[in-house]
């Protein structure tokens, strides 16, 4: 398997020359020399599409990400690897030496998602997921940033009243190299009587929580003040741990009004009043069930974003979506969700503040201007595919309206 090395190179479906960009041959295009000599910045960048809709939703994102690059002074080197299911059908391992290497040298990943039907039954070592979880602890991207925002367009993709969702903005942060997932022992086994068992361990050592509970505290003290931590400290050993850490380094944080919930009570407290929440963090294992959760409060989980961040080196940046495998290759997924990462990979990934404003803006204008995709599709609004729905995405990008003056 060859990594392709592109730079600054993308294939998009609508006429360049609108986008100040100019084809180079065939389908591939770059920025014209006018806009391209503004280039300052430059950035390598690893895209990983994965398996289902990986690829068809990485393509709009690149594309975005290619584009608000010309219009804000960003060069980009992009390194295609394999990940997951295609790499296991390509080489045999679900987490190539050659993708790792090539992360870990870029300045951030752009990931698509992971996984469907053909592997299912592989033995743990051969799962497609488990390249992503070797990915994720090798880049020691412990703290997963996963956004709910109700964006007003949407409010009625909603599955829950409008009074409800409307307004909602949290952030869930996600410890992400520990718990359950990675815990020691775990295994297979059978008992004396022939009978089969199964076990896991959810294991959290001081250290882990404590950088988890400083990250949360700091996110906390930019959004509104306010952090709930979420656990099972009625029950679990490890949620013990994991409150009393949280109760000793809240001190260092007396700006910061911090509370304590159940994960089962959270759960309902979710759907029933979403806006109680600023800043929710939590473990590894809840985090993944709670951001399924949190992402229907906003219309699909074809909206949630994510960044996982390490003290040094590159973040991971990726919907919290699946691969799909029931709408792959149908141009139905929605790419919102891919195109916000991409927001996210500029502003966490690489300090490019204005470049991911631009992002975040052209959502909210495509989505003001009434074009969806069938998972947030309600009556009125226009009904395209992934491609279309990144072509205006782009067209949002270019006009770059402002998101105080969105309608
Ligand atoms: N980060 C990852 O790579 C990741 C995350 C979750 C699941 N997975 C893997 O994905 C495969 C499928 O898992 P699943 O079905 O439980 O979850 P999923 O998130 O892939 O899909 C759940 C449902 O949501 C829909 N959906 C998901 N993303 C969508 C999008 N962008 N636009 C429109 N609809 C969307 C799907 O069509 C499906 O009906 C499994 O192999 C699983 O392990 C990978
Ligand atoms: C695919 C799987 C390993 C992954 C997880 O459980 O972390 C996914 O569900 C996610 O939310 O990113
Ligand atoms: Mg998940």
């Amino acid at each position: 398997m060859a990594a392709s090395l592109e730079v600054f190179q993308c294939k998009v479906a609508r006429p360049f020359e609108s986008f100040g960009l100019r084809r180079s041959s065939g389908r591939s295009v770059r920025c014209s020399g006018a806009v391209a000599g503004r280039h300052s910045k430059s950035y390598s960048v690893t895209l990983i599409p994965g398996d289902g809709i990986g690829p068809e939703i990485i393509s709009v994102a690149k594309d975005v990400l290619v584009l608000t690059g010309c219009l804000e002074g960003i060069k980009y080197e992009f390194n295609e690897v394999l990940m997951g299911g295609a790499a296991l059908d390509a080489t045999g391992v679900p987490l190539p030496d050659l993708t790792l290497s090539t992360a870990k040298q870029s300045h951030a990943v752009l990931l698509g998602a992971v996984g469907g039907y053909k592997w299912d039954n592989n033995p743990k070592s051969l799962k497609p997921e488990t390249g992503l979880l070797q990915l994720r602890k090798e880049l020691g991207v412990f703290a997963n940033l996963r956004p709910a925002t109700v964006y007003p367009p949407l409010v009625d993709a909603s599955t829950l009243k409008t009074h409800v969702a409307h307004g909602v903005d949290l952030m869930l942060i996600r410890e992400l190299t520990g718990g359950i997932y990675f815990g020691q022992p775990r295994g297979f086994g059978t008992y004396e009587n022939g009978e089969e068992f199964a076990f896991n361990t959810e294991i959290y050592a001081t250290h882990e929580i404590d950088r988890i509970a400083h990250f949360a505290f700091k996110i906390a003290q930019k959004r509104r003040g306010k952090l709930c931590s979420i656990d099972k400290a009625n029950v679990l050993e490890a949620s013990m741990l994991w409150r009393k850490r949280f109760l000793a380094i809240a001190q260092e944080y007396p700006d910061v009004e911090l509370s304590h919930m159940y994960v089962d009570n959270a759960s309902m407290q979710l759907i029933r009043d979403p806006k109680q929440f600023d800043t929710v963090v939590t473990n590894n294992i809840f985090g993944d069930i709670l951001s399924d959760e949190a992402s229907m409060v906003t219309g699909s989980i074809g909206m949630l974003p994510s960044a996982s961040l390490a003290d040094l080196g590159p973040g991971v940046f990726e919907p919290i979506h699946g691969s799909a495998p029931d709408i792959a290759g149908q141009d139905k997924a929605n790419p919102f969700a891919t195109v916000l990462s991409a927001a996210m990979l500029l502003r966490y990934g690489l300090g490019e503040e204005k470049a991911a404003e631009r992002i975040e803006n052209a959502v909210l204008d495509t989505l003001n201007r009434g074009f969806r995709t069938v998972d947030i599709y309600s009556p009125g609004t226009k009904l395209v595919g992934c491609k279309q729905l990144g072509e205006e995405i782009m067209k949002s990008v270019e006009s770059n309206v402002p998101a105080s003056a969105a309608v």
